[in-house]
């Protein structure tokens, strides 16, 4: 276990800055996972915490020692690659005990670490094959393996499932999940996919441009997320953003017309009142819009169905209203469901996040 410090992190590449400054606290045993856009810098900033990139200024500690100079070998972390970089003339037995053999740890040492291992990540029927014999999700397994046989401080992940099918993702995501119970370490990990950052997290870090946007809970930055970038960015699918006029403020009550959806009054809350007139972005999840509306609602608006996707448990369905589009979760099954249809739906007003011209969150 180990605490890590980075305090105003950069690098460039040449006169190309990639990674601005960034300042982050992770506590012992915390489960940190990176998200963001392909090309915001999540790799690198990996790769420097590692050691396998030069960091060009700022500091990185561990522990409290300063590391920022130090070689990765001395680093006490270990990392997880996308690609499973195991050597494929060696059976899995060999990959595992390979790193304590560079260590130059006995024999009598490694035999009983390796069969612990394989035993921890269900490896031990396949302790004599090669990797080309082993499943995708096995070839990780053993990956893991050789990462946690070291028994490092800290783990890196960079998207280790990412090779994966859907299936065996998720149940590697689970015993991910429960090897951090079992061994507490400190661990990052990056991905591009919304269920391991939601599931696999106590704190996501969303990342743009090679900045922070938003450090929180998985929750309450799918909840309460500081701006339209994060808002956008957590929760798969996306969340809708509409135009909105400010047509009246009464203290805390906020009168909003969207012309988008042809909402005259739609009434929120909000902690400070906000001039008339003022344009502000509306974001509301897929799953905040209500449909089976009936009688007259003033928020209400009429939409047509351009794409329905039934999968079964919930419906998706693409909206057109007006030439504006708008995504609707349903998971009630009904015939009126259908591509073409017509439906009568509301936004939940207390469901309703307001952004400003700059993006910034209007509370
Ligand atoms: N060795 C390098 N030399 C020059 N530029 C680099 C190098 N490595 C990365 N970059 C640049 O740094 C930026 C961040 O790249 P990085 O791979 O860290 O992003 P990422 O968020 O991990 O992306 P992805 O999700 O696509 O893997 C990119 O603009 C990339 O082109």
């Amino acid at each position: 276990m180990a605490n890590l410090a980075l305090q105003q992190l950069t690098k460039s590449f040449d006169q190309n800055t990639v990674i601005h400054g960034i300042d982050l606290a992770i506590e012992n045993g915390e489960f940190i996972v990176f998200v963001g856009p392909s090309g915001c810098g999540k790799s690198t900033l990996l790769r420097m915490i590692a050691g396998l990139e030069a960091i060009s200024e700022g500091s990185l500690l561990i522990d409290g020692q300063d590391m920022t100079a130090r070689n990765a070998a001395d680093r006490g972390i270990a990392m997880v690659f996308q690609s499973y970089a195991l050597y494929p003339n060696m059976s899995v037995r060999a990959n595992l005990a390979y790193p304590l053999e560079m260590a130059k740890k006995k024999k009598n040492e490694i035999t009983p670490k390796v069969l612990d291992v394989a035993q921890k990540l269900h490896l031990t029927e396949l302790l004599d094959r090669l990797p080309r014999e082993l499943s995708g999700g096995q070839r990780q397994r053993v990956a893991i393996g050789r990462a946690i046989i070291r028994e490092p401080k800290i783990f890196l992940f960079d998207e280790p499932l990412s090779n994966l099918d859907a299936e065996l993702r998720l149940q590697m995501r689970i015993e991910i999940a429960k090897l951090h119970e079992a061994l507490g370490n400190t661990m990052i990990y990056v991905t591009h996919d919304q269920l391991e950052a939601m599931t696999l997290a106590d704190r996501i870090v969303v990342f743009r441009d090679g900045r922070i946007e938003q450090v929180g809970k998985p929750l309450a930055i799918y909840h309460d997320p500081n701006n339209i970038f994060v808002a956008g960015f957590i929760g798969s699918p996306r969340m809708n953003f509409l135009k909105a006029r400010v047509s009246a403020c009464h203290g805390t009550q906020l009168q909003l017309e969207v012309a988008d959806i042809g909402v005259k009054q739609l009434i929120c809350e909000v902690q400070s009142p906000i001039a008339e007139g003022t344009e502000l972005t509306l974001g509301i999840r897929p799953e905040h819009v209500i449909s089976q509306v009936s009688g007259e609602q003033i928020n209400a608006f009429e939409a047509t169905i351009a794409y329905a996707e039934h999968l079964g448990h919930t419906h998706y369905l693409y909206l057109d209203i007006g030439g504006e589009s708008m995504f609707v979760l349903e998971d009630r099954n009904a015939d009126t469901l259908k591509t073409h249809a017509s439906l009568r739906l509301a936004i939940d007003p207390q469901k309703v996040l307001l952004f400003d011209a700059d993006g910034a969150r209007v509370r």
